[in-house]
This record gives structure tokens, C-alpha cells and sequence, in this order.
């Protein structure tokens, strides 16, 4: 990890001739300063290397655009994504296209557990230093927001002093090693599990539902803290076509993961969304793996599987879009330790819908949830040992327009001296308990390889 960034001398010359102009008395509500800029290191290396408690990162799977920030400019913690939008309304007055980060709980109208205590129902922030790249470059901004109504020199001065106290502070590389683990927790263990999928297939055969998805997680206790940042720059060096967030709100408490299944993505009023189900593992050797494609094409379970989460992804892009189009129908995506069944759609977006109601429209669908999505959210409650918290909810970016949201799977929480890594299976009529088991076992393999199998 390199060292020699600095932001104060990068924006030194800007604010001094902010503070000279003698313009208005008052500073503005928001403060931006943009740069364009070569950069030349990795941007989560350089988020990752700065001291600062708040920060992000997300780079999405299949384009350039990169996005990561440092500190807190403003922070939006809600009970609704209205409230979200009331909050953001008076900095996408000024500028639309600035981006927020963050995410909500999958279960919004659930209590909020301890461990998930700092992410709260709905989290975004627009962060005191933003980092982009995208194909037509890096940019670094500087953000301010001026609630207290501050003379502008009052203002500058305080930009000033957040740039240099965070130069100030020793870089940080991950720290090396393995941990020193106290205690492991399965939730829940293997016997509960197969009561958990017995029971789920009990509602389908009933014809309550048709499909449950259902989640499990490893807890990792160890003697002193995980360092969050040593699991997302491993997570950083798999080489895969996945969404990698990092989402960290205080020291040593952080979201991150590393998901192959972007929930929707908005550009310039053209909406992508991908439905991903059905799984099988990577083969051993290319033959190996090519026989696990056939079965995963050509099993009716998996099959099922994913029709239910398609069919609801479709219907929902014919509600929010026109010109809806299926890209391509049940190809195969490789992963590093998994292979899944995915179907990608497109289609023109209907200007009057934000990026946050269309994210609260696709979630949870069916790849997470279950069908029919209705009633899912009340039967997870009831049949799951544990608060999903944000795992398998949308996190991502998004301003007044765009959006890049992944769902938050393939994912861990670090919370002090706990690590909870998380996975799930989408249970059908045919499924077994023992190989739902399995996958989610091989779903986790990402953490596992980091840990060193622990
Ligand atoms: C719920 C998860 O995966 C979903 C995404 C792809 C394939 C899935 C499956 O085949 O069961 C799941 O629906 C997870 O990884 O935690």
C-alpha cells in the first residue's frame, strides 16, 4: 500500500483562493471543491490506508466505476427511504449527480440487532472526501455541508483542518496473520438447520409459498479485534466478476462482502438488473467443472429455482420501465468457488421513480427472499434463528438519478471481537436439506479461504 497521498496540499491552492474571493459573507449549504486527476494508486487502497472511522467503498462488477470515501460530510440515518430522500433533497437541489453511499436493513420494520446497532434501518453518507474513476478518469472531491450556516472563512478553514488532521494520521496496511480465535457459532447448527428446511418444505407442499430462502451464519470470536480491513483486501484480490463493498460506520466495525448479484443498476435512465439462482460448485479441473454446468442447466430444481426470481425481476421491470429486454436468458456465471444460473434484463426507466424506490421495489426478491415476496419477510422472521441485519439487503450508491446497488450477499459483519459471515439457500419442493447445507457451505468459501479454514 503506498503512503504518499496527501489531501490538504491537493486542495491547498483551491481553498486559498476560496477564502481570497470576496464574494458572499455566508458559505453556501454545500461546499464541493472537484479535481480531476491522475491517480495511480488502487482507490481501496487508499481508503483503506487512511485512519478515519467512516468510509466506503464499491466497485461495480461489469464497468469501470469505482467509488470510495473517507469521513462524513453528511450522514442520513432513517426509518424510511422517504426520510433518505428528504434528507439528501437539499444537496441534490444544489447538484444531482453528487453521490451518497450506503444501504438498508432487509427487514426494515424488524427490531434492530445489537451486533447491527451502528447500521440502523437505512444508512448513507455522503463522505468529506469522495473518490471516483470511471472510463473517463479519477476524480477527488472535497464535500462540506455548511448546516450551521457559517461564514465561509470559518468554513474553509474547517475543510482546511479535516484535510490535515487526516494527512496527519500514519497510514495503515492490513495487519497480517492469522486469528487467534476464541470460539466459533454455527446458527444454526446442522441439526437445527435440517428442522429450518423440513419445516420450509412443509409451507411449500402446504402451497403457502413456493420458494423460502433461507440464511445461516458462522460467528468467529477471537481475543482481540478483526481487522475489517484485511478481510476486504483479501476479498479485493479474488479475480471474479462481483460487486465489492465496504461499508465501514466506526473503527473496527464494518459490511463488506464480495456479491455476484448487482439488484439494479441506473444510468442515465437505462436500468440493468440481473436474476441470479441456482448454484452449483467449481468443478476440479475444466472437465469437472463443464459436467457441474450441465447438471446446474439442466436440473429442474435449480431451474425452478431461478424461474421464480426471474419471473419477479421481469414483472417488476415492465412495472418500473419500457422497452423492457431480456439480455440473456439462463447462461452461466462463474464464480470462484461457485457457479450460478443468470438472466439479465434492460430497460428505459420511467423518470418520476427515484433510485431508492426502485431498490425497495426489487427487495428482497426472490433470490433472497422468496416467492411470493408478500409474505416472505413475516416467515423468515419466524423460521430464521437470527436478524439478517443488512446481509442480503441493497447496499450500494446512488444520487438523485443513478444507482449501482448490489444485493449484500457473499457477506460478513466485523463488530469489534465478532466476525458473523453469512449465507443462504433458496429452498423448492425438491430440495434437500443436507445439500442446501452444502452450498451454503461453498457460498462462504470466500471467507473461509481468508481465515485460513477456521
Ligand atoms: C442467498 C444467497 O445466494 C442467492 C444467490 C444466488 C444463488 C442462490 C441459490 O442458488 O440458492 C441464492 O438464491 C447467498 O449467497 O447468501
Amino acid at each position: 500500500m503506498k503512503s504518499e497521498f496527501f489531501f490538504y496540499p491537493l486542495f491547498q491552492e483551491e481553498i486559498d483562493r476560496l477564502v481570497q474571493n470576496p464574494g458572499r459573507k455566508e458559505a453556501r449549504y454545500l461546499v464541493r471543491i472537484e479535481k480531476e486527476m491522475v491517480l495511480t494508486d488502487p482507490i481501496l487502497d487508499l481508503i483503506l490506508s487512511c485512519q478515519t472511522p467512516g468510509k466506503f467503498y464499491y466497485s461495480a462488477k461489469d464497468d469501470l466505476f469505482e467509488l470510495g470515501g473517507l469521513g462524513n460530510a453528511l450522514v442520513i440515518e432513517a426509518a424510511s427511504g422517504d426520510e433518505v430522500l428528504e434528507g439528501f433533497r437539499r444537496l441534490w437541489n444544489r447538484d444531482e449527480t453528487i453521490p451518497v453511499f450506503g444501504g438498508f436493513a432487509f427487514d426494515a420494520e424488524e427490531e434492530i440487532a445489537p451486533e447491527w446497532g451502528p447500521f440502523g434501518r437505512y444508512r448513507f453518507t455522503l463522505p468529506l472526501i469522495e473518490i471516483s474513476r470511471s472510463r473517463k478518469g479519477a476524480r477527488i472531491c472535497v464535500n462540506y455541508i455548511n448546516k450551521k450556516r457559517l461564514p465561509r472563512e470559518q468554513v474553509l478553514r474547517e475543510i482546511a483542518d479535516s484535510l490535515q488532521s487526516l494527512d496527519a494520521l500514519p497510514r495503515l496496511s492490513p495487519t497480517a496473520g492469522q486469528p487467534a480465535l476464541a470460539d466459533k457459532a454455527l446458527i444454526p447448527e446442522k441439526p437445527q438447520w435440517n428442522r429450518m428446511i423440513k419445516k420450509a418444505l412443509r409451507t411449500i407442499l402446504e402451497g403457502d409459498l413456493k420458494k423460502i430462502v433461507l440464511a445461516r451464519k458462522k460467528v468467529f470470536t477471537q481475543k482481540d479485534r478483526w481487522d475489517p480491513v484485511q478481510i476486504v483486501a483479501a476479498l479485493a484480490g479474488i479475480s471474479e466478476k462481483s460487486c465489492l463493498f465496504y461499508y465501514q460506520i466506526e473503527d473496527g466495525v464494518a459490511f463488506l462482502g464480495r456479491s455476484p448479484e448487482r439488484l439494479f443498476r441506473m444510468h442515465n435512465g437505462t436500468l440493468l438488473a440481473d436474476a441470479i439462482a441456482g448454484t452449483r460448485p467449481r468443478g476440479k479441473n475444466p472437465f469437472d467443472d463443464q459436467r457441474l454446468e450441465a447438471e446446474l442447466l439442466n436440473s429442474p430444481k435449480e431451474l425452478e429455482e431461478h424461474r421464480f426470481v426471474a419471473g419477479f425481476i421481469e414483472a417488476r421491470m415492465h412495472q418500473l420501465c419500457t422497452d423492457v429486454k431480456v439480455e440473456s436468458r439462463e447462461e452461466i456465471l462463474k464464480l470462484k468457488n461457485v457457479q450460478h444460473i443468470i438472466t439479465r434484463y434492460s430497460g428505459r426507466s420511467q423518470k418520476n421513480f427515484s433510485p431508492l424506490a426502485i431498490a425497495e421495489a426489487f427487495h428482497p426478491t426472490p433470490a433472497v427472499g422468496g416467492f411470493p415476496q408478500e409474505e416472505i419477510r413475516s416467515c423468515l422472521r419466524r423460521y430464521e434463528p437470527f436478524r439478517r441485519g443488512w446481509y442480503a439487503a441493497p447496499i450500494g450508491w446512488m444520487n438523485r438519478r443513478n444507482a449501482d446497488f448490489a444485493v449484500g450477499i457473499r457477506s460478513a459483519l466485523v463488530s469489534g471481537k465478532t466476525l458473523h459471515i453469512f449465507a443462504g439457500a433458496g429452498i423448492v419442493s425438491q430440495s434437500n436439506p443436507h445439500a442446501e447445507w452444502n452450498e451454503t457451505e461453498k457460498k462462504m468459501d470466500n471467507f473461509a479461504a481468508i481465515l485460513g479454514e477456521v
